[in-house]
């Protein structure tokens, strides 16, 4: 997959090009991650990128014409990089305002051929960019940051977990609770005992599927428990329905 961030701060990038699940994705050429500044799209001598809002307030927001300059190069250099005829990257803002993402919107972006992520800064940036610019807005959450730098990370590294060969072992990916709409469940490594916590017995046992059935047990009961929102959008399987009323029945003595 190939990704163009535009970024007034592309140092802050490094933090998945040279780290980790998608640093190693980069190294193996499954994911492209470039970055436009759009400081180097000023014509002025301050190389200015931002401007005072229209009808006063506090703070200042990101020029149009900079900004534009970046995404449309950044656009540009994905349907001109070598290989096969492509299709125009998706650009992607990222905002409070945005949809907010979850994993079924990681898996869909996580489709895609190219996108490019545009990071704000200040207040914002002039609605008619968006307007002129920007297919989908995303929101990582219901909070505000001083960059979109941040969220654009989180989307990388959330969708580099998705791409094919990423995850070692591949359905792990797969197997992470979120794909499959619950919460994880607990998990244990050595020792066997901590401060006189022991490891659960099932998972010291080694047959692999009262293992499969704890962990599904725990994580629907942990689904239950603290995101019984998570549950309503769930079609649960009759295995499932007999886990979970085992874990509340449990849970309630
Ligand atoms: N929740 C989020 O995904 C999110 C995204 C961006 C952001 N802040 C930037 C700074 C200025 C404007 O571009 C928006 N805060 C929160």
């Amino acid at each position: 997959m190939w990704i163009g961030v535009v970024t007034l701060f592309p140092e802050m990038l490094r933090a998945v090009t040279d780290y980790g699940v998608t640093g190693r994705a980069i190294a193996q050429g499954r994911l492209q991650v470039n970055c436009w500044n759009p400081r180097e799209f000023t014509e002025d001598r301050h190389r200015t990128v931002d401007d005072r809002p229209y009808g006063g307030g506090p703070g200042m927001l990101m020029k149009i014409d900079p900004l534009q300059k970046a995404i449309v190069t950044a656009k540009q250099s994905a349907l001109a990089r070598d290989g096969k005829t492509k299709s125009v990257p998706k650009v992607i803002y990222l905002s409070p305002q945005g949809k907010r993402l979850d994993q079924a919107g990681v898996n869909y972006l996580a489709e895609l051929e190219s996108m490019v992520l545009v990071a704000g800064r200040y207040e914002g940036v002039d609605e008619r960019l968006i307007e002129a610019e920007v297919d989908e807005e995303w929101s990582i959450g219901d909070f505000v940051l001083s960059g979109g730098e941040i969220p654009a990370m989180a989307l990388i590294d959330a969708v580099a977990r998705m791409l094919p060969g990423t995850l070692g072992h591949e359905d792990s990916a797969i197997e992470d609770s979120f794909f499959s709409g619950l919460l994880d469940c607990p998990h244990y490594t050595r020792p066997e005992v901590f401060q006189d916590r022991q490891v659960p017995d099932v998972l010291l046992g080694g047959n692999h599927e009262k293992i499969r059935q704890w962990r599904l047990k725990q994580a629907l009961g942990r689904t239950w428990g603290r995101r019984p929102d998570l549950l309503e959008h769930l079609t649960l399987t009759s295995e499932m329905k007999r886990l979970l009323d085992e874990y509340i029945r449990e849970y309630s003595v």
